[in-house]
């Protein structure tokens, strides 16, 4: 269970995420949504204690029971690397170019479990099969010879290898086409039942939100404006800003501009189905 209580982040006396409360049950998909500049990341780079220096953190962040923003760093790196875990936008990034993603995969199991060399070869293929990759192949690949999409699912393969509790997304898809998009969110979701994972899910995309999310909050200039159930937030907004936010989703069809709110479900499965 991750719990945020009056998170506060602020550089000098300016407060760019002011006094948020957050919780996400074990198995459950939270996204957090909202404009550029809103204080998403922000919010998901406190949990991991990777704000940059400059910035001053205030509240209480836990998960299950013990609160991360008291741990030492080593224990927090610890905490980190096998219960929570990141994947970002910037998938590149999830990989050094030249070294074999299985090696990189490798070294992850290595630094935190004690299991010989053939078994962590096993479950890296494994996590890699997991994702629909061909694990043995991709095992032997450099991140060169991987598409933006294969790249993207190896990031999650390696981000779900340690079995963490929660699972930290922020815009995981939006360097990628739609239809690949889909298929990355359909990863996170099959990871989410197969190992009870709580997810966070930093998207300023509402598209995909029905499908994939259980529960939505929205941002807005670091302030938490809204938060519930995906239905009632999509369908009965409470708050302007969520309104405006809806209105300005791009249309799934070239039938012009509709409001997520106004879709039934089943014309908007219609819609996202025409993209699988
Ligand atoms: N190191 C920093 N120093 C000062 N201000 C910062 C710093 N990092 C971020 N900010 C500011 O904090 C605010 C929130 O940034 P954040 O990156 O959390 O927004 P976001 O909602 O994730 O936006 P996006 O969707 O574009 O990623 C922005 O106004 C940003 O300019």
């Amino acid at each position: 269970m991750l719990n945020i209580h009056n998170l506060t982040v602020a550089s000098g006396s300016r407060e760019l995420v002011k006094g948020i409360n957050l919780e996400i049950a074990p198995g459950e998909w939270l996204a957090l949504a909202g404009e550029s500049g809103s204080g998403k990341s922000l919010t998901a780079a406190s949990i991991g204690g990777l704000l940059p220096k400059e910035l001053k953190l205030s509240g209480t962040i836990s998960w299950n029971g013990s609160t991360l923003t008291s741990l030492s760093p080593s224990l927090r790196r610890k905490t980190l690397g096998k219960e929570i875990s990141y994947i970002f936008q910037d998938y590149q990034g999830a990989f050094t170019p030249f070294i074999t993603i299985g090696k990189q995969l490798d070294e992850l199991l290595r630094a935190h479990t004690d299991l010989e060399r053939q078994r962590r070869k096993n479950m890296c293929i494994d996590a890699l099969d997991n994702v629909n990759l061909p694990g043995g192949r991709v095992y032997t690949s450099y991140p060169f010879q991987l598409s933006g999409g294969q790249l993207q699912r190896a990031a999650i393969a390696s981000a779900l290898l340690l079995n963490p509790g929660l699972l930290i997304a922020d815009e995981p898809t939006t360097a990628l086409d739609s239809l690949t998009a889909q298929k990355v969110l359909k990863y996170i979701a099959k990871a989410k039942e197969r190992l009870n994972l709580s997810v966070l899910w930093i998207t300023h995309d509402l598209r995909h939100v029905r499908k994939f999310a259980d529960r939505v909050a929205v941002m807005r200039k670091g302030e938490i404006v809204e938060q519930g159930a995906k239905d009632q937030v999509l369908n009965s907004p409470a708050h302007a800003y969520t309104s405006r936010l809806l209105a300005a989703i791009p249309p799934l069809s070239p039938n012009g501009p509709r409001r997520l709110g106004q879709l039934s479900k089943n014309s908007l499965q219609r819609e996202e189905g025409a993209l699988l």
